[in-house]
This record gives C-alpha cells, sequence and structure tokens, in this order.
C-alpha cells in the first residue's frame, strides 16, 4: 500500500504545495524526553498494561479485577513506555491498536489500524508521551501497508493536531416507550427471539447479519467505517459484558427477528429498572442494533419500543441514516443527536485515495498538507469515475484545491463536504468550480459510521 510515487522537486509556484519525493523521512518522530524508551509488551506485562489503564480510564475496577477479564489486546500491536523512575507499575503510557484487514470505506476496502488504549500515566502526562506514541503507531502503520488509522475519540480536541478528522457521526436518540413507528409491508412476517445474549450461541448469527447489513446498503454500496470484528479478541472485547461497565443494568440480552427462520436482524440491548412515586419505569439501552431491510428494521424496532417497565429507548452508536429515523412518526420526540463516531487518519494519502470509490467522476489535484507524514504532503491527482475504480498519482502540476490532511479526513468516508469546509476556510479552491465537484464525488450515499466501540 505504500506509494512509490516521485515527482520533481521544481520550485514552488504560487498555489501550489511542492511535491515530495520518497527520499525524504515517511514520517515525522516526535522525540521521546530524556530518559523514556519504548517497550514492547507480552503476556507478561498484562497485569502492568491493566494498572496503567485503571490511572487512565477510572472505571471503577481494581486491578485484579480488571486483570481477570477478556484481554482484547493484539501483543504485536501493543506498546509501552517506561520512565526514568519506573513508577508503582513501571509503565509510563501504552497504546495498542487492533487489526481491520479490510475496512470499509466508500466502495471499497482498505488495511487499517484501529489505534486504541492510547494512555499516559497522570505522573508523566504533557511531556510529549502521547504524541511521541502517535508517531510510533503512523511509522507502524506504514511498514505493514495500513494506509488509515481509524479511532473513538475520548475527549474531541485531542486528534487533530495529527491529522485525524471527524470521519463519522453517529446518532444518540432517546425514544419515548411505545413511540409510533410508520407501517412496513411484511413487518408482521417476521418472528421474533428475546434471549440472554451468549457468544457461543449468537456470534455466528450476529457476525453474519452484520457483515451483510453493512455490504449492500443502497443497490450495492457499502456502509464506509462499518468495521466488523475480525479477530478473536476484538470478538471478545465486544461480548465481554463486566459489571462495571453495565452502570446498575442487567446483564446484556438480545432480540433477534427472523422470516422463514432465517435471521433478519437483532439489537441486543439492557434494561434497569426505576421504581419511584411516578410508577415502574426505566431505560432500556440498546447497544447494537442491525436489520437487512425495512420489514426487519420495523420488526425489530416494535419489538424494542414496547418492552414492559420501560420509560425510553436509547439506542447507540446508531448510523446517521439508520431507518429508524424514517420509521418513528414523530423523530422530534425521540430527541435525535449527533456524536461524533470514527475520527480517521489517511497514514498514506495515495493509497486511501485509490483505495475508495467517488460518487461522481472526479479529476482533481488536491495540494495536500501534512506536519506529521511528510511523504504525504504535496500535489495528489485523484482520477475515477462514478462508483468505480479510481487511481491517485503524485502531480506536477498546481492544485485544484489546497487543504490539511486533517480535512480530507474529515471527507474520506463520505461524511461532511469539502464544500463546508471551503466555507469555513479550511478548503482553499484554487480552480474554480473544482470545489462542487470534488465535493460531489467525495460524498457517499450510505452515511458512514462503526457500530461498537473500539
Ligand atoms: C484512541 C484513544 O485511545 S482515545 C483515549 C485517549 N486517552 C485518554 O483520554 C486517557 C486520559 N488522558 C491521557 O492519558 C493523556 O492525557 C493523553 C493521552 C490524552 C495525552 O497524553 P500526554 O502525554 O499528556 O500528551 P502530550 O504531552 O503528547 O501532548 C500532546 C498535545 O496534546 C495536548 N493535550 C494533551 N491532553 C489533552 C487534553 N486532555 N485536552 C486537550 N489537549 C490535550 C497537549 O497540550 C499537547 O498539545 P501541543 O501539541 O499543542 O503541545
Amino acid at each position: 500500500m505504500r506509494s512509490g510515487a516521485v515527482a520533481s522537486r521544481g520550485a514552488r509556484r504560487p498555489g501550489t504545495i511542492d511535491v515530495v519525493t520518497t527520499e525524504r523521512p515517511p514520517y515525522t518522530p516526535h522525540p521521546l524526553p530524556d530518559g523514556y524508551r519504548f517497550v514492547p509488551l507480552d503476556d507478561r506485562r498484562w497485569r502492568d498494561v491493566v494498572d496503567l489503564d485503571t490511572w487512565v480510564f477510572p472505571l471503577g475496577p481494581s486491578t485484579d479485577e480488571h486483570a481477570s477479564e477478556a484481554n482484547p489486546l493484539t501483543w504485536e500491536r501493543t506498546v509501552g513506555i517506561v520512565g526514568p523512575d519506573g513508577g508503582e507499575a513501571g509503565l509510563a503510557a501504552q497504546h495498542t491498536s487492533f487489526p481491520f484487514s479490510r475496512f470499509p470505506v466508500p466502495g471499497g476496502r482498505v488495511p487499517t489500524a484501529g489505534l486504541s488504549w492510547v494512555g499516559v500515566h497522570p505522573q508523566h502526562r504533557r511531556r510529549g508521551l502521547a504524541s511521541a506514541m502517535i508517531g510510533h503507531h503512523f511509522a507502524t502503520c506504514l511498514d505493514r501497508g495500513e494506509a488509515l488509522s481509524v479511532l473513538y475519540a475520548s475527549e474531541y480536541p485531542l486528534y487533530g493536531r495529527y491529522g485525524y478528522g471527524r470521519g463519522a457521526d453517529d446518532v444518540r436518540l432517546r425514544i419515548p416507550r411505545g413511540a409510533r413507528l410508520i407501517d412496513v409491508p411484511g413487518a408482521d412476517r417476521h418472528t421474533v427471539r428475546l434471549e440472554h445474549a451468549s457468544q457461543e450461541r449468537h456470534s455466528g448469527l450476529v457476525n453474519a447479519v452484520h457483515a451483510a447489513a453493512g455490504a449492500d446498503v443502497v443497490s450495492g454500496l457499502n456502509r464506509p467505517g462499518w468495521a466488523e470484528r475480525e479477530t478473536t479478541p476484538m470478538q471478545d472485547l465486544w461480548w465481554d459484558d463486566p459489571e462495571h461497565l453495565r452502570g446498575g443494568f442487567e446483564t446484556r440480552r438480545i432480540v433477534i427477528v427472523e422470516l422463514d427462520g432465517e435471521p433478519r436482524g437483532y439489537a441486543t440491548f439492557r434494561r434497569k429498572i426505576v421504581w419511584d412515586a411516578d410508577g415502574v419505569q426505566g431505560p432500556v439501552q440498546v447497544g447494537e442494533a442491525v436489520a437487512l431491510d425495512a420489514a426487519s428494521a420495523r420488526a425489530l424496532w416494535g419489538v424494542l419500543l414496547e418492552l414492559d417497565l420501560a420509560g425510553e429507548v436509547l439506542p447507540y452508536l446508531l448510523p446517521a441514516d439508520d431507518a429508524v429515523l424514517s420509521l418513528l412518526a414523530d423523530r422530534r420526540a425521540a430527541r435525535p443527536r449527533l456524536v461524533d463516531n470514527l475520527w480517521v487518519r489517511l497514514v498514506d494519502v495515495p493509497a486511501a485515495l485509490a483505495g475508495r470509490q467517488y460518487a461522481a467522476d472526479v479529476d482533481v489535484v488536491l495540494g495536500v498538507r501534512d506536519r506529521r507524514v511528510a511523504r504525504n504532503e504535496g500535489a495528489w491527482r485523484v482520477r475515477g469515475t462514478a462508483f468505480g475504480p479510481a487511481t491517485c498519482e503524485a502531480a506536477d502540476a498546481p492544485a485544484d484545491l489546497e487543504l490539511d490532511v486533517r480535512e480530507l479526513a474529515s471527507v474520506y468516508l463520505g461524511a461532511g463536504s469539502l464544500a463546508a469546509l471551503g466555507a469555513a476556510g479550511l478548503v482553499v479552491e484554487r480552480t474554480p468550480g473544482a470545489l462542487a465537484r470534488a465535493s460531489a464525488a467525495f460524498g457517499w450515499p450510505v452515511a458512514p459510521g462503526a457500530s461498537w466501540f473500539f
């Protein structure tokens, strides 16, 4: 996935960004402060890793409780930093990444790293350890041929400085119990199963329906960002249901809707009872709700919205265009709220841009700024036909549009628009008309988003 494209250095022309050659370093390392060093981690350090995690994310469990939970890490992708003074756990910082070998992008799939567990012990913060780790992460992505890095951001301002852009949104709802749904022919032909969610019994069904739901959403078009749980550690992470993450709710349940014995949708959920002077009611948290067509979606949400003793139903991580939004007769009553879902980083710009399709014919030269990954900096010509193959090559030509790699990342999965970024001054149009044409091409008819947290 690495670009071998080389173009001339040439003198800088007004309105252009110099094209770099591959002789330049692939990324700009951020040095560790004196006395700190990277260390590989493995099973023997599991307790140290979870101990640092309890410092970084104060979720409640003791180190021993946390250490007894499923280990979701792939050790070859997990790196620590030790400091000069060691500290209690000996680890000053750590990060890992999940391997998404077939991460969905518009009309294609691109090898991707899912960055996670980024944490620095409070005693070692604001010394540049996170910045050094992100530089290390980019270098290993390039070595592995992973053109993208994606993540969920714990705090909004953290990742823009590293060239990540808000690449997808999800919608959060508070749907009143009994909210009316419009009728969909065929919905009442579905049968429903309500069961305790079990990795042994349900993972085959869940994986198959989840993959099918992301593959062909609109006439063969996929849902970008719809990451699958590709490995056993990712599966274990998703199915793990530790008490400290339940917030007083019951253990996880699952509702499955079937047509003629074939699963067509499922949703995981958990309830909590609230019994006070107003009566008996409580919230229902919906974890992952997936349906393969309108009728199965109608059947699924019909069950979720009619659970007894519930006050409201709280879905989580729904795509911004999820069918339930159109099924609700009164969407306003569900108080929809958009929340940033995946953040995206184009670690290898040409591989990423050639790895997706475009929603309109495109031929545009992008002048890309990238402070952190030098090989991305320069002019890139993107060519493709609508919903067909695309190419991206280093261009010895003036840029039609100039933008930072962060803005490119925020439209890469098809969310937002280049034109909107242009209106905010974040994309500069050098060739009249190029912004409108590129905005149409970079969009995608299916809203991007992931349905689970990693
Ligand atoms: C994908 C994920 O894993 S998301 C989870 C991220 N982790 C967390 O939120 C856990 C709690 N926080 C931490 O562990 C740490 O504070 C981290 C990882 C966020 C930052 O680690 P540090 O080593 O202190 O960061 P570092 O010193 O490299 O600072 C990098 C830059 O980010 C800024 N920064 C660091 N933390 C924050 C913050 N919480 N809010 C805003 N800016 C921040 C710094 O000011 C610095 O800015 P600069 O580049 O303009 O100088």
